[in-house]
């Protein structure tokens, strides 16, 4: 027994720590917020009763994601931190008692728009915008300077020369966000799942053109740290950097007791759908910057602030059938369709019933008269049946036997929710599979997107991920909208994917639970794909970040035989199956996760050129040095970055020992070398 809860308490913390990085990292989520607030109310109470099983790495000690290597990484002065939730006035009561037993004298609250966007970080020296950061783990996070700029409503000059640091949430604004979703599908790329994951996406792009096309906004809502001027309260303060030129939290209010504090939270309830921007709850904060700082922190969050979180809002309509959908993993979800209605601020006609139990244990039949709900996010849910209606010509529901898409048997396994189709060649699956292998994150072949790969599954071109790389241009060329000139880039991006490292066809083998994190420290560990189709669970839960859970999923997945083909197939059309890294061959990763800087004129190489060979050998061009810098390559008359490096003790090489260390055979000997 004891042995089954610590083993659940494990199994939670990997799902939602790989939820985390989906939503927080990838900015991807696979699950909805219900489903994963459900994840992470099961792991709080479990922790609750059994705390001696509680993880070092559980989620509900820690905030956000990790800050993604890709962008320069940002130590915060001040660490960002989450907030903890209220869901009910009761809560809200809770807090207030708990405020007045450190703070004995009169308690002011303010009240905002909890925003649903991403949290930023600006810096100001002497009034000139200097550095924009993300949350990340709160700790750390990135450097997004140069796509904060594009955001118009961020003074780049503030009013007066001061030196300064604030907080902010990044978001989309409601109509905004329908416009931009409704040119990603006119142009054929992938809609966003909701306001929120749009605002993260586009301002985690590594190109800032790409962001200032996007109609991202800004509220501040905090004074982090300032020199020279002290504040009293948190109001006086927001009233200040509104002066100074910032777009600050419209409609934020000062009350004198938690009664208000209720009052302003009824009202906006009510009133939300009027806003131009998606909120999804109010914060509390006490007013009084002193009072705050008695009360302090937790590692997750402020003891001086609480986020009241809007119970998702309700209409009641009827459910007209319901529909079964399959996923690229083969679970068969049902899917409500309904008479229209009009909900947090758009029209729904189709709920999510997650699964089997959840329709058994609501009772919900065809016909019902229904209660759906939407929250923060886009995903509406049938919460329940108004029972009161039914008239008896209501029809009961069961999860087809077979697969609505290719007829096979349906099966549920023992202790699962999910019904799956048995099929392992499923069409829908294999739609989907092929989606997600072609994607960005996983082989990026461009040119290939949903609608291609829907046609090359019809004409018979494809079956299953192996068989793109098999097609020639003459079966292209007669295809709709297609022509000679489409058909050969598409050869030719189809050709460039071959070379892609081991990680990328990890990932885009669509393994369950293995996302872009997972592959890249299999890709990192294994030489090649046999060797780790040969990997035991035993080996693979020793794995920096994997349990069982990732570990059965991957022996499983390579126990497949019809996979083995697949990976058969891949090697015969020459896709490179080796992780670079280790490779005996011309590319080997030496410099893999390293933060090079490039300074002053070099001689025998063009910046560029020392740029490409950085980077395929794993490696990353950083422009500023700091103390997680790996090296400086300098060349004549560097200047300050070499002054930097010396005092931080970073190394400092020439472009003669550089000719030296990419002759090296492995990241350890380049290690060596340079120590
Ligand atoms: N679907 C998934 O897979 C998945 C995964 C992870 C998290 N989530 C969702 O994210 C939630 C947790 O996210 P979180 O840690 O960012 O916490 P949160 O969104 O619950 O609240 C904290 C954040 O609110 C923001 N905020 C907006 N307006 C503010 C204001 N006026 N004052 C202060 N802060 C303000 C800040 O950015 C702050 O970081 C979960 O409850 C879940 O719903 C979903
Ligand atoms: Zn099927």
């Amino acid at each position: 027994m004891k042995m089954d809860i610590k083993k659940k308490i494990d199994e939670l913390t990997e799902i939602i720590n790989y939820h985390n990085h989906k939503y927080y990292v990838e900015d991807d989520p696979e699950i909805s917020d219900y489903e994963y607030d459900m994840l992470m109310k099961e792991l709080i109470e479990l922790e609750e009763k059994y705390p001696d099983y509680k993880k070092e790495d559980s989620p509900t000690q820690r905030v956000g994601g990790k800050a993604l290597e890709k962008f320069n990484q940002v130590a915060h002065k001040v660490p960002m931190l989450s907030l903890s939730n209220a869901f009910s006035e009761g809560d809200l009561i809770d807090f207030d008692r708990r405020i007045k037993s450190v703070i004995t004298e009169n308690i002011e609250y303010v009240v905002e728009f909890k925003i649903d966007g991403l949290s930023v970080k600006l810096t100001y020296e002497n009034g000139i915008f200097k550095l924009g950061a993300t949350r990340g783990d709160g700790q750390v996070g990135e450097d997004v300077t140069l796509n904060l700029k594009t955001i118009k409503s961020i003074p780049i000059k503030l009013k007066e020369n001061i030196n300064v640091e604030v907080r902010g949430e990044v978001f989309i604004a409601k109509d905004k966000f329908e416009q931009l979703n409704a040119y990603q599908e006119e142009k054929g790329l992938s809609l966003f799942a909701n306001p929120r994951n749009a605002a993260a996406g586009s301002l985690r792009q590594l190109d800032p053109k790409i962001t200032a096309k996007r109609p991202l906004d800004i509220f501040v809502f905090n004074l982090e740290w300032i020199q020279g001027i002290e504040f009293k309260s948190h109001s006086e303060s927001l009233e200040y950097l509104k002066s100074m030129g910032f777009k600050i939290s419209p409609n934020y209010k000062v009350c004198k007791n938690i009664d208000e504090v209720i009052d302003y939270i009824k009202y906006w309830q009510d009133n939300r759908e009027n806003l131009k921007f998606d909120i999804d709850g109010i914060v509390v904060k006490v007013n009084d910057l002193e009072q705050r700082r008695k009360l302090g922190s937790t590692a997750k969050s402020p003891r001086w602030a609480i986020a009241y979180k809007f119970p998702a809002e309700r209409k009641k309509t009827k459910l007209l059938d319901i529909i079964v959908q399959v996923g690229r993993t083969g679970t068969l979800t049902p899917t409500a369709v309904l008479t229209p209605v009009k909900i947090a601020g758009s029209t729904v006609s189709r709920a999510t019933l997650h699964n089997e139990d959840y329709i058994k244990q609501k009772d919900i039949k065809i016909g019902d008269m229904v209660i759906i709900q939407k929250a923060g996010d886009i995903i509406p849910e049938v919460v329940e049946v108004v029972f009161d209606e039914r008239d008896g010509s209501e029809i009961e529901f069961n999860m087809p036997s077979k697969c609505p898409e290719c007829g096979e048997k349906t099966v549920r396994i023992k202790g699962e929710a999910a019904t799956k189709c048995s099929n392992i060649s499923c069409p829908a699956q294999i739609r989907r599979g092929i989606i997600h292998f072609v994607s960005r994150d996983a082989m990026n072949i461009e040119g290939l997107g949903e609608s291609i790969v829907t046609l090359l599954l019809k004409e018979n071109l494809i079956n299953d991920v192996a068989d793109i790389y098999y097609i020639k241009k003459e079966d292209l060329i007669p295809l709709e909208r297609m022509g000679e000139k489409s058909a050969q880039n598409l050869i030719n991006s189809i050709e460039k994917s071959k070379n892609n490292d081991l990680s990328r066809l990890i990932f885009g083998l669509g393994i369950k639970y293995i996302g872009n994190k997972g592959a890249k420290i299999l890709a990192n560990h294994f030489k090649d794909i046999y060797e780790l189709m040969n990997a035991k669970e035993e080996d693979l839960v020793k794995l920096e970040e994997f349990g069982s859970v990732m570990a059965q999923s991957v022996v499983q997945f390579f126990e497949n035989e019809k996979n083995i083909k697949v990976i058969e197939k891949l090697k015969n059309a020459g896709v490179n199956l080796k992780s670079l890294k280790r490779e005996d061959g011309s590319v080997v990763r030496i410099f893999d996760g390293m933060k090079i800087v490039l300074t002053g004129t070099l001689e025998k190489y063009k910046r560029n050129d020392v740029k490409e060979i950085i980077e395929k050998f794993g490696g990353k061009v950083t422009s500023s040095v700091s103390k997680s810098t790996t090296f400086v390559l300098a060349g004549r008359e560097a200047g300050s970055k070499l002054d930097k490096a010396n005092s931080l003790g970073v190394k400092v090489i020439d472009e003669n020992t550089f000719d030296n260390l990419i002759t090296l055979k492995t990241k350890e000997e380049v290690e060596n070398y340079i120590k």
